[in-house]
């Protein structure tokens, strides 16, 4: 395990938050539920009939005695949980279709979050990162000021770690979207003890090619500077601009970090989410995400990709956003 989780485990030595996981039925999830349980460094909450957990885990060969298991079907403040939704949708579902809805364990897990019997969710093994934000965006919502969620990747390679975002949420986001992207990408980068550079991707750098597309990105950095003054900022860059000094030096020379940055925002969900899985799969990196940010609560998604060891990782640093 890299330095940086190894930090996450001694931060929450000393913490006793819940985190839900909804798919208990996933050999993934029941064995990094398994270890952190074990652990002490946080409760698992597994959703689920009871005797299907304990099955599930003996089948995997793992003991799930140190996690809580809540079954939705015995939940004694269901009703509750259902008014309580009713509440939070303002006149978009009724009683009776929020009954059905609560069946599902990514809304029902959410809600025990958002009703404070919890600290945090992290999903996505077995669902689609749309069926596990969604109950997210609709009852734990963006914090006052952020308009719009978005996901963030941490790479990790050995003792070298950057940010990649949006990676998992906004398919086309406009300039204000990237901008605020980037003043919360480095805001999220400081969790990891990552001092933000942050790069804005193009095809483009320092106004080499123009289109539609460019000029987005120039003016989201305009935008990022008015929100944040002291946010190191500059684009729009390629990557290899961003990233490499001596093709920095040819393509942007004079930049600020051109040729160091460490956060790299990508212009579309397209190259965000097609970049980060060729820097994990081709380049070996981990990529531990997608962490989702600017949401009052947190709640995280899994690639369905992932292994029982990024469960591990996702959860322990959703446990450090609920510090
Ligand atoms: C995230 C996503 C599921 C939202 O789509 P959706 O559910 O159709 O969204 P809707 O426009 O119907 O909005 C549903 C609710 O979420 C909110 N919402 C939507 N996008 C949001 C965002 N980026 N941030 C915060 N809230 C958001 C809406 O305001 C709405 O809230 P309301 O019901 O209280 O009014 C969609 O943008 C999506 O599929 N993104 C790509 C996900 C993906 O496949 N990524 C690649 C793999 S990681
Ligand atoms: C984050 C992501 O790409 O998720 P999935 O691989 O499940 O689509």
């Amino acid at each position: 395990m890299s330095k940086l989780f190894e930090t996450l485990e001694k931060k929450l030595e000393k913490s006793t938050k819940h985190i839900v996981f909804p798919e208990s039925m996933d050999e993934r999830i029941v064995t990094a539920a398994s270890k952190l349980g074990a652990s002490g460094i946080l409760t698992p909450v597994l959703i689920g009939d009871k005797s299907a957990i304990k099955h599930r885990a003996e089948e995997v060969g793992v003991d799930v005695s140190s996690c809580k298991l809540i079954n939705p079907a015995e939940f004694p403040e269901f009703d509750l949980m259902v008014d309580t939704f009713v509440e939070r949708r303002k006149g978009k579902v009724t009683a009776r279709e929020a009954r059905e809805i609560l069946r599902d364990e990514n809304y029902f897990g959410t809600m025990l979050v958002y009703m404070n019997q919890a600290d945090g969710l992290v999903s996505g093994a077995a669902h689609s990162t749309a069926d596990t934000v969604r109950p997210a965006l609709q009852i734990i919502k963006t914090k006052a000021g952020i308009k719009k969620t978005s996901g963030v990747f941490i790479m990790v390679r050995g003792e070298e770690k950057y940010v990649f975002a949006d990676c998992a949420i906004n398919i086309a986001p406009d300039s204000q979207d990237l901008a605020e992207i980037a003043v919360e990408s480095a805001e999220t980068a400081k969790l990891f003890e990552v001092a933000p550079r942050i790069a804005m991707l193009s095809f483009s750098t320092m106004g080499s090619a123009k289109s539609a597309e460019t000029e987005k990105v120039v003016e989201a950095v305009s935008l990022a500077k008015e929100k944040n003054a002291e946010l190191l900022i500059d684009g729009e860059f390629q990557f290899d601009a961003a990233f490499v000094p001596s093709v920095a030096a040819k393509k942007a020379p004079g930049s600020v970090l051109a040729g160091d940055a460490n956060v790299f925002i990508f212009p579309s969900l397209e190259a965000g989410n097609i970049g980060y899985k060729i820097a994990q799969r081709l380049g070996g990196f981990e990529a531990v995400g997608p962490i989702l940010q600017g949401l009052n609560q947190p709640v995280n998604d899994l690639s369905r990709g992932c292994s029982s060891k990024d469960v591990y990782k996702l959860a322990l640093i959703t446990a450090a956003q609920a510090e």
